[in-house]
Order: C-alpha cells, then structure tokens, then sequence
C-alpha cells in the first residue's frame, strides 16, 4: 500500500472522486475537504439539525459540546483504494477534536460526517463551504471484490446523505457530562453554597439580635420583679408595724380608761367623805 503524492492526487483526482472536485484543495498529499450545510449540536436548543446557508453561514461549537458535521463533498472511493480523513490542525489546537473514525472503505460512497467535539476553553466558529477536513488516498495491493467493497447491502453509510437520525438520538439521551457542564454544575452548585452560607450567616446575625434582646428582656424581668418583691416586703413591714402601734395606743386607751373609772371612783369615795365631815361640821 502507497500513499497518493500531489502529481498522483492531480491525475487521480477529479469530479467523479469528489464532487464538487476543485484542483487547487490538493495541498501536499492530501485534498481539503469542506464543510456543508447540515449540522447538528448538542446544545441546540430545539434539539434539532440545523442548516447553514448563505445568510447563515457560521455554526458555533462551544466548549465541551459534540457537534456532527457533514462535508460538502460527496466522495466516491473506488474499490483499490483507501482513504484516511481527519481534520485539519489549525482546528485541532483549538481543541476541536475528531471523536469519530478515521478512514473511508473500498467503495464507499457519500458525504463524510464527521463527530467533533470541542475539548477546548472557548467557542470555536466553523463557516460552510471553507476547508476544515482532509483525505488522503491509499492504493490498496489487491483491490477489493465482492462483498469486500463497501456496499448499501451489508453498510449502513453508504450513500450517506445527510445527518442520519440514529446518531442525533443517540447524542438527545441524557445529559453530556463534559468537563465544561461540569464546571458550570460545580459554578452553580458553589454559587447556591455560597447564597445558603451568606443565609446561615443573616441567621447567625439575626438570632444574636434576638438573643441579646431575649437576655435584655429577662434581665428587665428580672430587674422587675426584684423590686417589686422588694417593696411587697416593705409594704409588709409598714403594714405589720403600723398594726403593732394601733394596737399599742388601744391598750394605752383601754388603760387610760380603767385608770380614769377607779379616778371618778376615788372622787366619789372623796366627795362623800368631804359631805359627811361638813355635816358634821355643821352639827
Ligand atoms: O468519521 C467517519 C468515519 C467513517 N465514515 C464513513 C466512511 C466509512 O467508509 C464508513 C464506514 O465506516 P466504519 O466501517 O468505520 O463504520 P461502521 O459503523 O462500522 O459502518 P458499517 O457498518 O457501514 O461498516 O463511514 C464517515 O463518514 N465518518
């Protein structure tokens, strides 16, 4: 097996290989092939295939996402051949990586499509009908035959035309765990962490408040009933001492009394004793 040179890829190469064919993509040993119309991206938002065109003519690639492309180029590999695709490294040290295969069989025949996905920091824009991939021919030492070429019997890409739908499903399940919706999951999640950390913190601040006022309040309470415990005991003593001197000044009464009932006893036992020496004074 030889690889194709420049003068062979010119003598090799025409219309019938590639379609649309233009001489001067031959660069080196190998031939630049362009992107199409129809893509589709993970992160599109209908989930759908979308297709470029001439006001259209741009698809942005963000980071950590899978886009399938297809080449503008319908190419038609004969059976003593084999191709080798891959895309072209000024895209690739961008991080624009090719997941999907690398070769095109004996008798293949179709658009190329091309799985990438940017493994890179920042968006990458690709714009139809500009060279993005390249293909490079192999003469095989005995051609293929019957069931060895590439067939739309036993192959399921042959005459690939378009997008096939199976792959977009397969890429709709679930959720793509790139490292960049990580990244943007771990954003988030810090973001909440931070927010529920800010909200303990108001809480923490909060309850300090309410606590410093609960213990203020208690020690008024406190304070409250301190003082009124106080003047409930004074109020006592007053009362029971007041009660003490009432009782004192009765017993003062009560003996003021007495003595003045054996007083007027005493005058009257006078009184009589003064009549009768006077009447017996008189005699
Ligand atoms: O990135 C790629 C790789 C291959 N092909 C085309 C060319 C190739 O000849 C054909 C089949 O490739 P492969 O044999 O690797 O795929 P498969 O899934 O085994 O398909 P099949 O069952 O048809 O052989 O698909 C692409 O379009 N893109």
């Amino acid at each position: 097996m030889a690889f194709l040179g420049p003068s062979d890829l010119k003598i090799f190469l025409n219309d019938q290989i590639i379609t649309p064919f233009d001489i001067n993509r031959i660069e080196q040993a190998a031939y630049e092939l362009s992107l199409g119309k129809e893509i589709y991206r993970t992160d599109a938002k209908d989930g759908k295939i979308e297709l470029l065109d001439s006001k259209n003519r741009t698809v942005e690639i963000n980071p950590g996402q899978f886009t399938l492309l297809l080449t503008k180029e319908t190419i038609t590999i004969p059976s003593d051949k084999l191709a080798f695709i891959s895309i072209k490294a000024k895209h690739k040290l961008k991080g624009l990586v090719n997941v999907s295969g690398f070769h095109v069989d004996p008798g293949f025949k179709g658009q190329l499509l091309f799985s990438v996905y940017n493994a890179g920091p920042s968006t990458i824009t690709l714009e139809t009908s500009k060279p993005y991939f390249l293909i490079w021919f192999a003469e095989l030492k005995t051609a293929a035959i019957g069931n060895d070429v590439y067939n739309s019997t036993s192959n399921n890409h042959q005459n690939q035309q378009g997008i096939p739908t199976d792959y977009i499903d397969a890429l709709k399940r679930g959720e793509l765990a790139s490292p960049n919706s990580i990244l943007k999951k771990i954003g988030l999640l810090e973001n909440g962490l931070q927010n529920s950390i800010k909200d303990v913190e108001r809480k923490k601040v909060r309850n300090e408040y309410l606590l410093t006022l609960l213990i203020g309040l208690l020690i008024s309470v406190a304070i409250k009933l301190y003082w009124d415990s106080k003047a409930e005991e004074y109020g006592y003593q007053k009362r029971k001492s007041e009660e003490s001197a009432l009782q004192e000044i009765t017993e003062k009464i009560d003996l003021i009394n007495t003595n003045a009932v054996s007083l007027s006893k005493t005058v009257d036992s006078l009184r009589k004793v003064i009549a009768l020496e006077s009447h017996e004074a008189t005699k």
